[in-house]
């Protein structure tokens, strides 16, 4: 699409502008050809096909909509130009009779007050493209039908003849009449009288020769017009006899049909009238415009290009279909109405009528294969763009996952969020926090790297440190970070974190971290008991103010530093196998919210002398865990999502084992478990 490239450029600049417009063109030009049938302009993959067909065309009904105000166009024109007969009138209201109940029908499915089953039907009709095409051209070929009729007004058969006689006293006449043929009826339209004068003739015989003239004709015109008294003008010889040559005078009298009479037929002929004549008699009977049908049919053309989504070959075929009807009644069926005398200009009408046709109908062709090209291309960058989003989405959600699983809960969403300021070091100080090291000492004599170079040894300290992992997971342990491990040695805290709201007891946290560390001693027992070994757990806690803050610019990690931290380290390194050891201050803590303390006297901790510390036994009997889960939403989700990860690693862990040893890759590991889980997670619509 090139508009990131477009967006770093200056708009204003016109070489960029350029650029930008040839790469945009060079690019659809390509997709145009990797993806598109060159002529049917279909999508090589089907799939995407069937897919482009699948969609909802939102502009349908805005297409119906101006398809038919085209129409109303067609019907005002036609009414203004044309002579408003019956034929007219009549198939002019049916089509929009006709056409406004498919418009209902398309628009019915956004009105809540009309039937189901019409909205049902509307539905259908919107969201299938099958039905939706049929539909179109269904609207199409009536609007060119209905167009069409207005031919048919025109077609008179105007039929010439010498069937009448005029005698009068020695004189001898000749007339030539002009007949309208309008229906079943055949009526006198003009009568042209030639009488020979006789010389002799004086004006008195004339003028009583002009008045049998005109009696006759009154006779004849009264034979075709029975209420011919009801309008009496239309038998008065409309000019006087004029001599015309050697003796001779004509005689002209005309009875025009008045227009509401003219009725149609299929033969259409100026009959001897030729030039301005035949155009002023077909004025007036009100025909004198035929082009008006041509330029309905162009409207119709119009219509179909304005039905932007209809597929452009079926377009083709409508427009085609139409042209080609159209000029089989210009060319075969109505030659007369285009074949008028027209010698002032280069083109006869039919000809005109026929380029005009083809302009528009290349037109139409043109339009649709570029709107079909524009609509695909469109669909392939929004299929493009939806995949990119996707692949975005997913891989800020992995992201995620790893900085929740790398930085405890609320470090991570301070590093998530947009309004942190850049570069800013994170580090936060908290006054009563508890530190935990519990370490397996014995785990060193374990160790040995003859078994598969000790990748056994290592497998075996990852289940253990793997299975603490998932302790924490447990909701009465959320207020404890695991902070790291080092060696045989893990190392969590609890209360780092200020969102978690203290309940009654500001020191809950710490009792969780000591249940926490009785819960690590079950769990090695249980490592132990499969895995015949006799693994001990060595732990230190101890309370107290730190610092917690992320260092490093690459691979930060979270950590805490202050007296606190080394207490615990100490209470841990100097501590016995199996033992929880406090120092005092911790121990009087513990003591007041129920747990059993041996006290172990004073030993000798480096750099802070002899030091007083005692032995968590456990909680005393009746003294449940007090600690009510405060966590946020947001944490218990990162817990769930986290959990997930070691449990789909752990699996992973006991299939490679079962299947053999192999090498084992904690971050690859935990990469593809986070990968997997982004989906899963996803799946199950979890926004974290
Ligand atoms: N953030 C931490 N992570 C891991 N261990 C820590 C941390 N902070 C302190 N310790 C450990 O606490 C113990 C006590 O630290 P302290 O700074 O008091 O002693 P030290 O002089 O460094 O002792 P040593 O020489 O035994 O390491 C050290 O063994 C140290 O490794």
């Amino acid at each position: 699409m090139g508009t990131s490239v477009a967006g770093d450029r200056d708009r204003d600049d016109p070489v960029g502008v350029i650029m930008d417009h040839s790469m945009e063109i060079e690019s659809n030009e390509r997709m145009r050809k990797e993806n598109l049938n060159r002529w049917t302009l279909k999508f090589n993959d089907p799939e995407m096909e069937n897919k482009f067909c699948c969609l909802r065309e939102d502009m349908f009904k805005s297409n119906m909509v101006c398809c038919f105000v085209l129409w109303l166009l067609i019907v005002a024109g036609q009414t203004v130009m044309l002579p408003a007969t019956f034929v007219l009138v009549g198939s002019l209201t049916a089509a929009t009779v006709i056409l406004s109940g498919a418009i209902v029908l398309v628009m019915a499915e956004e009105f809540a007050w009309v039937p189901a089953s019409i909205r049902a039907m509307s539905s259908l009709l919107v969201n299938n493209r099958f039905y939706r095409t049929a539909f179109v051209c269904a609207v199409l070929v009536t609007m060119a039908v209905f167009a069409s009729l207005s031919l048919v007004v025109c077609s008179y058969n105007i039929q010439t003849g010498n069937d009448i006689e005029v005698s009068g006293n020695g004189t001898v006449t000749t007339t030539s009449t002009t007949s309208i043929t309008t229906g079943t009826a055949t009526t006198v339209s003009s009568i042209t009288v030639v009488v020979r004068a006789d010389p002799l003739l004086g004006p008195a015989r004339w003028e009583r020769q002009q008045a049998a003239l005109r009696l006759r004709h009154r006779r004849d015109c009264a034979q075709s017009w029975p209420n011919a008294s009801a309008s009496p003008s239309r038998c008065r010889p409309t000019r006087a006899a004029r001599p015309v040559a050697n003796g001779t005078v004509e005689l002209a009298v005309e009875a025009l049909p008045q227009q509401s009479e003219v009725m149609s037929n299929n033969n259409y002929k100026c009959g001897n009238l030729t030039g301005s004549a035949c155009r002023e008699f077909l004025s007036k009977v009100g025909c004198s415009s035929p082009e008006y049908s041509v330029y309905s049919w162009v409207v119709c053309l119009v219509a179909i290009a304005t039905c932007l989504k209809l597929y452009f070959l079926v377009k083709t075929a409508l427009a085609v279909a139409l042209v080609a009807a159209q000029s089989v009644l210009i060319v075969c069926t109505f030659p007369q109405v285009f074949s008028r005398d027209y010698t002032s200009r280069m083109l006869t009408p039919a000809t005109q009528m026929m380029t005009l046709l083809a302009v528009f109908l290349t037109l139409v062709i043109h339009h649709a294969r570029l709107v079909e090209i524009i609509s695909r291309l469109d669909f392939l960058w929004k299929q493009q763009a939806a995949r990119e989003l996707e692949e975005m989405l997913e891989t800020r959600q992995n992201n995620n996952q790893l900085l929740l699983n790398i930085l405890p809960d609320h470090v991570a969403t301070h590093f998530l969020s947009q309004d942190r300021p850049p570069e800013e070091l994170y580090s936060q100080a908290r006054d009563k926090v508890g530190v935990l090291f519990a370490s397996i000492p014995n785990f060193t004599e374990f160790y040995s790297e003859d078994i598969n170079k000790g990748m056994e040894c290592i497998r075996l300290l990852n289940e253990i440190i793997v299975d603490f992992d998932e302790l924490l997971d447990e909701p009465r342990f959320v207020v404890i970070e695991k902070i790291k491990t080092v060696g045989a040695t893990y190392m969590a805290a609890s209360g780092l974190n200020p969102s978690h709201q203290p309940g009654e007891d500001e020191w809950d946290h710490l009792c969780a971290l000591v249940d926490f560390a009785l819960a690590m001693k079950t769990r090695l027992e249980d490592v132990n008991k499969h895995s015949f070994n006799h693994f001990q757990l060595r732990v230190g806690i101890s309370c107290g103010p730190l610092v917690g803050g992320v260092i490093g610019a690459r691979k930060p990690v979270f950590d805490v530093w202050g007296n606190t931290v080394n207490e615990a380290s100490r209470m841990d390194s100097t501590g016995t196998m199996g033992m929880i050891q406090v120092p005092k201050e911790t121990a009087q803590v513990l003591e007041a919210r129920g747990f059993l303390l041996q006290p172990r006297g004073l030993v000798e901790v480096k750099g802070k002398g002899r030091m007083e510390t005692s032995y968590v036994v456990g909680r005393r009997a009746g003294r449940a865990a007090g600690f009510q889960r405060q966590a946020s939403q947001y944490s218990s989700l990162a817990a769930v999502v986290y959990g997930m990860v070691q449990a789909r690693r752990r699996q992973t862990l006991r299939s490679k084992a079962v299947k053999g040893p192999g090498v084992f890759s904690p971050l690859a590991g935990l990469a593809g478990a986070v990968g997997a889980l982004g989906a899963s997670v996803a799946d199950q619509g979890v926004a974290l």
